[in-house]
């Protein structure tokens, strides 16, 4: 992981001393285009990003498809290398002095798509063996080790160790690929729109398990899904993100409660409810995401904000405290001092509402 050459310090967003994970203005610029009948031009997929995770929390990371969610988590992981920032692993610096390979065991990422992550050739127990075997645990120590995280993620070893992945439903699958991840005993977990393709019933069962996991092995989640039900049901924290930058971070019932950014009031407000007797959805954010290659000036979102005013296209807003537990956001339509979005106290203006 580069060091940053002029690192720009992220605003003190409070917390204890030492969160589990720190990312400091993270970036990942994509070269896309160049061929024969197109331009070269950079997506800057992850701009800037700032954000901290406490030990034993959940984080949920939200945003429309494209905003940077699995590029910030495979940064995280280690899988991409980033053009800009820093990540600090319980306050130690990937790169100058922890490794790759071990930020790798400290941190594992579980996919959506579990057959795919899964090797057809290999059995259950196999899979969940190989990464204490990569990492030099004897054969039948790494058995015993895979037939106990079976045993955690509610399969039993008896008929489940010599199954193949085509063996397998969806949610035993993703229970595989959790025991995977926990081979190694990581600390943090990214799981990437893991129970996006399970069933409602099996999705619950997935989650409480995960819930179980997390207060068993005391893990930290990092928690990405585009079902804000999920999120707000998993997560003690939510992070926002539009166009590759965090627009807003704090506690969730604070932000589901009274989201600062109008971003997150739209994105919040767009959501289906769970209550059978209150099924009526806002319409979506109105108008698309702006490219990416060509972001707006000043706040990205201003373009499809009801709010925006000058200064919103010609300054960028930074992130600022905007309530207590590390509450921050980034827009200048919000009264730092009292945490008021001024926005919120036009809401006859929303036109996404
Ligand atoms: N390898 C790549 N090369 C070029 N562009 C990329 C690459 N990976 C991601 N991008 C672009 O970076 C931006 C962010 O993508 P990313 O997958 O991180 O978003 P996301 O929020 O996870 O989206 P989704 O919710 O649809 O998974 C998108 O514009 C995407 O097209």
């Amino acid at each position: 992981m580069s060091e940053t050459e002029n690192f720009v310090p992220v605003p003190d967003i409070g917390g204890p001393a030492q969160p589990l994970l720190q990312v400091q203005n993270l970036s990942k610029h994509f070269n896309v285009g160049g061929g024969l009948f197109s331009a070269k031009s950079v997506v800057r997929a992850v701009d800037n990003v700032s954000l901290s995770v406490e030990k034993g929390e959940v984080v949920g990371l939200v945003g429309e498809s494209g905003c940077g969610k699995s590029t910030t988590a495979r940064l995280i992981v280690g899988l991409i290398k980033s053009d800009d920032g820093k990540i600090l692993f319980d306050g130690e610096a990937v790169g100058p002095t922890m490794s790759l390979r071990e930020l790798r065991r400290r941190v594992q990422m579980v996919f959506q798509d579990s057959y795919a992550s899964l090797n057809p050739r290999l059995t259950v127990e196999d899979t969940i063996a190989f990464g204490p075997r990569v990492h030099g645990v004897s054969a039948d120590v790494a058995r015993e080790r895979a037939h106990e995280l079976l045993r955690k993620v509610g399969l039993d070893p008896a008929v489940f160790a010599g199954r193949y992945p085509h063996e397998l439903s969806g949610g035993q699958k993703q229970r595989v690929n959790i025991a995977r991840a926990l081979a190694l005993s990581p600390r943090l977990l990214i799981l990437d729109e893991a129970v996006s393709a399970l069933d409602k019933s099996v999705e619950a069962q997935v989650l409480n398990l995960l819930i179980d996991l997390k207060d068993e092995l005391g893990l930290t989640y990092i928690f990405i899904s585009h079902d804000l039900n999920v999120i707000r049901f998993i997560s003690d924290r939510i992070v926002v993100m539009y166009l590759g930058e965090v627009v807003e971070s704090g506690p969730v019932d604070a932000m589901w409660n009274r989201p600062r950014h109008p971003y997150t009031e739209a994105l919040f407000a767009a959501m289906p409810s769970l209550d059978p007797d209150n099924r009526t959805q806002k319409p979506p954010i109105a108008g698309d995401p702006p490219n990416p290659i060509n972001p707006p000036s000043g706040c990205r979102f201003h373009t499809r904000c009801a709010y925006a005013e000058q200064v919103c296209s010609d300054n960028v807003p930074k992130l600022s405290p905007a309530g207590p537990d590390r509450h921050v956001v980034a827009c200048h339509m919000v009264d730092a001092k009292s945490g008021h979005s001024l926005a919120g106290s036009r809401g006859e203006r929303m036109s996404h509402g």
